[in-house]
């Protein structure tokens, strides 16, 4: 009787044809093994003809059973369902997808679709688009209510409503990062600026940025000089039909407060290094600082003129900003964003979660006495301590996923007043965060910072559900206030901070 079996818990998606790899790697002979890979599922099913066969494939796999990194069970007939040989996989060559071209509509649809909408009517669109999935929030939030038989949340009877959204300052020009492409245009002369079309339509191409009014002339006029240095080159850009070329991306960083610029260029690894440096000579009088990043393993940057960062102030502190870190793309709205974070904050700690290079928690270092901040990026968490130096901020900055070292860090800080503070990346935060954020002693008082109200409001429920059985431990957070503030407008894109406490202490 052959053995079936689930391969399960690689924590991120990966191709049929990795997977197969990674199969094939491990188990050398691997005759009448099947495979059956539900399309972006983190899971596959395997098949052997002896029980002998089977155990010899998960002892291949111990150290990573081990590590946590995989697990297997057995797994049911009726989840198999087709199987492919791993050969079979190995050898097959991807489906050429095709799609018909449709006529191409001008660049500024596709990166300021609402830039034909007055801005008030934008601010409004914003603001039903949070309430929509505050909406669907609240319900699930009713039904949890009704299911479970502890107390019920008092505050789903008046719940808070979607304040109106706070406008950008700036609405047109505010873009402080730009990232072009270098590549052709329609008429196949080399073009720098946005892409347009699809790849599997056949009519992908670079457009001028001319008409964009999200960002500055001063980074159109950029678009125009590097065109103007890669032309003069002779040496070509990445070709999307081919994917043989040299020059690929730039990215231009600005400042509001401290009139500065640098721009960074990435280039495939090739032989002609110098040449490249040297063309891009005529650049360095353009920007305070201008670097070269040379894809290749490791990465290798390269600063050609100035310092290889700009500074910057929010709320009336300075901010280091190396090439690839990431900071607020906005900068008077990121002000208007962290005054209303800094309103929700009290306490001794603040656990500022996804920290980035600091600013949030630097900004709010007034209103607590330590700060401790979570990263993955370690160069960010490079300037973040740069810019907790430069203004004498007591922080200490943890590198990792904050997924694997929360449980440590609330460990550590349990019985304290804290304020977390989250500001996760569009696709919100892993489970693990919302739990230890949910059973830390002391921590009462949650700031949410997102980019994306859908993912946002989801993970939201997990933080204030009545409390029940092992999914919903300890007591609930309770919204307070939910404010939507607009960093990017003529763009759908809406910003949205959701103050929150815990009425019933841990
Ligand atoms: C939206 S940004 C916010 C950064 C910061 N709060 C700021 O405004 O400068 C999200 C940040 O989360 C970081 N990040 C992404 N996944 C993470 C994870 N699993 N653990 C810790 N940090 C993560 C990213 O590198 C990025 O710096």
């Amino acid at each position: 009787m052959n053995k079936r079996l689930c391969w399960q818990g690689i924590d991120k998606w990966i191709s049929e044809k990795k997977l197969a790899r990674i199969l094939k790697d491990n188990l050398p002979s691997i005759d009448g093994l099947l495979l059956a890979r539900p399309p972006k599922k983190p899971y596959a099913f395997l098949e052997f003809d002896t029980e002998e066969r089977m155990n010899t494939f998960v002892e291949a796999f111990q150290p990573e059973i081990v590590n946590k990194k995989y697990k297997f069970k057995q797994a049911t007939d009726r989840a198999i369902g087709k199987g492919k040989s791993i050969e079979e996989i190995l050898l097959s060559k991807p489906p050429k997808v095709t799609i018909e071209a449709q006529p191409l509509g001008p660049i500024e649809d596709k990166v300021t679709p609402y830039w034909n909408m007055q801005y008030s009517a934008q601010l409004l669109e914003k603001k039903n688009q949070v309430s929509k999935f505050y909406g669907t929030f609240l319900k699930d939030m009713e039904i949890k209510t009704k299911k479970s038989d502890t107390v019920p949340l008092q505050w789903l009877s008046e719940p808070p409503q979607v304040l109106d959204v706070k406008s950008s300052p700036a609405t047109e020009g505010y873009r402080n990062k730009v990232e072009y492409t270098i590549g052709y245009a329609e008429n196949r002369e080399i073009k720098v600026g946005f892409t347009n079309g699809q790849m599997a339509a056949g009519n992908l191409r670079v457009d001028s940025p001319e008409n964009c009014i999200n960002i500055s002339q001063f980074s159109k006029d950029i678009a125009v000089k590097v065109e103007e240095c890669v032309k003069a080159s002779g040496i070509p850009p990445v070709d999307t039909k081919t994917n043989e070329g040299v020059w690929k991306t730039v990215l231009l960083r600005t400042t509001t407060y401290t009139n500065q610029s640098m721009l960074v260029l990435t280039v495939n690894d090739n032989h002609q290094i110098s040449k490249i440096e040297q063309a891009l000579q005529p650049l360095s009088s353009e920007v305070d600082t201008l670097v070269l990043v040379v894809q290749k393993s490791p990465r290798q940057i390269k600063v050609l003129s100035g310092s290889g960062f700009i500074t910057e102030r929010l709320l009336n502190k300075t901010f280091q900003i190396s090439p690839l870190s990431f900071f607020q793309v906005n900068t008077s709205g990121c002000e208007i964003l962290y005054t209303e974070v800094m309103n929700s904050i009290e306490g001794e700690l603040l656990l500022d979660i996804c920290c980035g290079t600091g600013s949030i928690g630097i900004c709010c270092s007034d209103k607590v006495k330590r700060i401790i901040g979570i990263e993955i990026v370690p160069e960010a968490v490079e300037d973040a301590i740069i810019n907790a130096q430069m203004n004498n901020v007591s922080a200490e900055y943890k590198v990792g996923k904050a997924e694997d070292l929360m449980k440590d860090i609330s460990r550590e800080v349990e019985g304290q007043v804290i304020t977390g503070v989250v500001d996760p990346p569009r696709n919100g935060l892993h489970k693990n965060i919302l739990t230890a954020l949910r059973t830390t002693k002391g921590l009462d008082n949650l700031v949410y910072v997102s980019c994306n109200p859908e993912t946002m409001f989801k993970d939201l429920v997990q933080l204030c559900a009545p409390e029940s059985g092992k999914k919903f431990r300890a007591p609930p957070f309770v919204p307070l206030r939910v404010q939507p503030v607009d960093m990017f407008p003529h763009t759908p894109h809406v910003e949205c901070v959701v103050a929150l406490k815990r009425i019933t202490k841990l």
